[in-house]
């Protein structure tokens, strides 16, 4: 059966929000990490699939070529429809990815309009007269104003948009929206005939992302976050039940932390709080040549097979500041991979069936180092954070990759507390 939409997200939790949005609508839903190739396998039956991108902050170049290739292996499957799904914050900056992706996937294609929605309304990202909000701030209000690689100082998508295409931008306002599929038809087409290529358009809530998802099916090329994706997704006919009848998973949990998040860390402190074995790795000692994965595993070895265990080098800002000083930004992050990829490995070769990871460039750490090239979607723990189930290689492994501020600050001990459930 062929896809009926193919997806291109630019990073690998935001892979596993948008691959949760469509399994939610009811597809049955693939996710891809990385680029696909010829050897590339999709679970069988699939109505979605997401390839996982890492070109949020790579050059928009690169960025471009690549989304079109990926754009072109969905074509492939039979994918009609293409959704670009970047971040619920819009984060680039005026030279960022988002405009020059869009343009090449719509050439490509052949497109001659698309629309734009980051609304992501249970994670409190709203757009109205073209102006996205987080919970009750304006974007540029809120803490992402102080992001470390995207500042986001301006909240009018319009006027952001503009700045990264040579193309025209324009809005669908909220009471069109309102008024239903129909009315946000014509007003595409109304862009379309004045020579807008780009349409931002308002969102409040999953209604409204229902009508923009209905009114865009047509269209060769849709953007946005999540939220749209449902959208779309809830309007697509399906065949059958987007996940066959669950099974109880067996085995080891764990967790790896490697996002500094401040939800993480709260997470982090929920799953010490109830008395579950938790380990830190010292990433300083690492760099000096000391065995700390074989410490770990050390460690592990005593735990009790019955509990799940938590295994971080997540870290305060002013400790994560301090280890930064010293071995400067990317050699600690490299550190950091390479620790948590390696002990992943040798944790689901002693018996881990349940990894839940945490953090985006942490879960392209660990799915490069168990060589997980796609993965199934099942039911989600919180909004965005799915259970994932390995169909190829490392068979009967369920993991879940969560973005560093997503799921309550329960979710580790929440999600690891009962056997996950396996998918045929
Ligand atoms: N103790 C530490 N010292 C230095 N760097 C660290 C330490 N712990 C984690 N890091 C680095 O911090 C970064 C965390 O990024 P990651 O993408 O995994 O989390 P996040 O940004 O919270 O998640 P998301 O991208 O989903 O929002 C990684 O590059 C990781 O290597
Ligand atoms: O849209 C979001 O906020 C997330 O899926 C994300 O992209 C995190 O990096």
């Amino acid at each position: 059966m062929p896809l009926r939409i193919g997806c291109i997200a630019d990073d690998f939790t935001g892979g596993t929000d948008v691959a949760a949005a469509f399994r939610r609508a009811g597809l049955r839903t693939a996710l891809v990490f990385g680029a696909p190739d010829d050897t590339t396998a999709l679970p069988a039956d699939c109505d979605a699939a997401v390839i996982a991108l890492k070109s949020r902050s790579t050059p928009a170049d690169v960025a471009a070529a690549d989304s079109v290739t990926a754009q072109r292996w969905l074509w492939g499957k039979g994918a009609a429809q293409v959704y670009f799904k970047y971040c619920s914050t819009f984060d680039s900056t005026p030279h960022g990815n988002i405009g020059p992706v869009t343009d090449a996937l719509m050439d490509d294609a052949g497109a001659a309009v698309t629309l734009h929605c980051p609304a992501s309304p249970p994670n409190g990202r709203t757009v109205y007269q073209g102006h996205l909000f987080v919970h009750d701030q304006l974007l540029s209000d809120s803490p992402l104003r102080h992001h470390p690689l995207n500042p986001m100082t301006d909240s009018a998508l319009v006027r952001l948009l503009s700045a990264q295409t040579r193309h025209r931008v324009g809005l669908i306002g909220w009471t069109t929206v309102r008024r239903g599929t129909e009315a946000v038809r014509d007003a595409v087409l109304a862009h379309q005939r004045s020579g807008v290529r780009h349409i931002v358009a308002d969102a409040l809530t999953d209604d409204d992302l229902a009508v923009l998802g209905a009114a865009t099916l047509e269209l060769p090329v849709v953007a946005g976050a999540a939220g749209l994706a449902e959208g779309i997704g809830r309007a697509c006919p399906t065949t059958g039940p987007a996940v066959p009848e669950p099974r109880p998973y067996e085995g080891r949990a764990a967790v790896l932390a490697g996002s500094c998040s401040a939800r993480t860390l709260e997470q982090i402190a929920q799953f010490y709080a109830a008395g579950l074995p938790s380990l830190h790795l010292d990433v300083l000692a690492a760099a000096t040549g000391r065995d700390v994965v074989g410490e770990a595993l050390t460690w592990y070895a005593d735990q009790d097979p019955a509990l799940p265990v938590l295994v971080y080098a997540s870290a305060s800002p002013e400790e994560l500041a301090a280890v930064q000083a010293q071995l400067g930004v990317a050699e600690a992050a490299a550190q950091v991979e390479e620790l948590l990829g390696t002990l992943a490995s040798h944790l689901v070769e002693r018996g881990v069936r349940r990894l839940l990871v945490a953090g985006g460039e942490t879960s392209g750490a660990v799915t490069t180092a168990l060589g997980i090239r796609a993965v199934l979607v099942g039911e989600e723990a919180d909004p965005g954070v799915p259970w994932t189930y390995t169909t190829t290689g490392n068979d009967g492994l369920a993991l879940m990759l969560k973005s560093g501020n997503f799921g309550a600050p329960d979710l580790f001990t929440r999600a690891l507390a009962a056997p996950a459930e396996e998918v045929e």
